[in-house]
């Protein structure tokens, strides 16, 4: 059901955080949705190429030139020619909620025939509870015309903070190269009408394409690691945030949920570019799943950057034999934390940090 007018715009407090190696003519689809908001484009790839945002849009954009100025050498844990270095928008943003959406992605139809605000629904998604301790078999119920259903534990039913709204996709879905490989023409035309709360200490595979979520309460989490250039995995960047932010958020006593809205997918990228990127997660992820699974947090990690850093020790300790590079990536963990400190000061501290000075319209 699509979300009821009732939903707050939230202009002034959600950025919406574009990867692009593109121009931006997508936005023309979304425009009726997206205008009021500001946008953060991440510029990837060559910093002399010059993007094109439709006119009318509110935007700050930032090429590779601009992140490595206000990073300085910190700037090594943004990834270059991988939609990982979407993260820096993240960073930057000086808003509560941030929705990050890839640029081959359009306004989906529900099976009415209407348009979906993807962006009502995941603020829909965020402003309500999660249910992460005990699952309600009738879905959300919190949406209208729902509830929670007998012998759900009334203890129970003030629910959890939602962290992270995970959208899907109809059309092309988010496969990995061997599926793609072994499916070339699957689309996906169903419509589930459901969004559903991920159980605590259950791990799910987090796809950046359509994801909303609280930048206040998960923000630092979502360091989308070490991609692309120069570096051996790809297409893994959502994962490891979405792995990383769930032992967390289950720490934290945090809901994430997952199902509508959908946007509509309309571009597969080459099935055999995508399995040299993915070829090593693949096979390394048989062990970092366990990993993840086994992960404790002590009860003093209290805050996100606390839990962030102890996960970044066990990351350095128990995965660098899985290979060297989870070395790096523990470190790069580290740098991002301290950035993302560095762009954030706690509320009233002093700081000497430069503000960004983006490159706007
Ligand atoms: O080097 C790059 C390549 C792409 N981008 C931007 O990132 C998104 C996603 O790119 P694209 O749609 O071409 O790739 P998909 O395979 O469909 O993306 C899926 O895989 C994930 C990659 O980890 C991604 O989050 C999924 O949606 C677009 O906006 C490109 O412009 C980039 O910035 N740098
Ligand atoms: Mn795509």
């Amino acid at each position: 059901m699509a979300a009821t007018s009732s939903t707050p715009l939230l202009k002034d407090e959600l950025d919406i955080v574009i990867p692009t190696i593109r121009n931006l003519d997508f936005l023309e689809m979304w425009r009726p949705f997206f205008q009021p908001y500001h946008l953060i484009i991440v510029q990837d790839g060559d910093p002399a190429k010059v993007i094109k945002v439709p006119e009318g849009f509110d935007y700050e954009l930032y090429n590779r030139n601009d992140i490595n100025r206000i990073l300085g050498p910190k700037a090594s844990c943004i990834s270059f020619k991988d939609s990982a270095c979407r993260c820096f928008g993240y960073m930057v943003s000086k808003k509560k909620y941030i929705y990050t959406i890839d640029d081959d992605c359009f306004v989906a139809k529900d099976p009415s025939g209407k348009d979906i605000n993807a962006l009502e629904q995941h603020i829909k998604n965020l402003l309500s509870p999660s249910t992460p301790f005990f699952f309600n078999t009738l879905y959300d119920p919190y949406r209208d015309g729902a509830d929670f259903v007998r012998g759900y534990p009334f203890s129970l039913r003030e629910g959890a903070p939602t962290a992270v709204s995970h959208g899907l996709w109809l059309n092309i879905p988010d496969y990995d190269a061997p599926t793609q490989l072994v499916k070339p023409r699957e689309r996906n035309n169903r419509y589930v009408d459901a969004v559903l709360t991920i159980p605590k200490g259950t791990l799910f595979p987090m796809c950046g394409m359509n994801l909303a979520f609280d930048r206040e309460l998960i923000g630092p989490a979502m360091y989308f690691g070490l991609m692309g250039d120069g570096q051996p995995i790809g297409r893994y960047d959502d994962m490891w945030a979405g792995w990383c932010t769930k032992v967390i958020t289950d720490h934290l006593s945090l809901g994430i949920k997952t199902g509508l809205p959908y946007i509509w997918h309309s571009k597969a990228s080459n099935p055999f570019v995508n399995l040299k990127k993915e070829y090593n997660g693949i096979f390394w992820q048989e062990e970092l799943i366990p990993f993840f699974q086994s992960v404790a947090l002590p009860k003093e990690a209290t805050t996100v950057q606390k839990c962030y850093l102890e996960l970044a020790k066990q990351v350095k300790a128990k995965l660098g034999k899985v290979d060297g590079y989870f070395l790096k990536l523990a470190d790069a963990m580290v740098t991002w934390i301290e950035a993302w400190d560095e762009l954030n000061p706690p509320k009233g501290a002093l700081t000497t940090t430069k503000a960004p000075a983006p490159k706007s319209k």
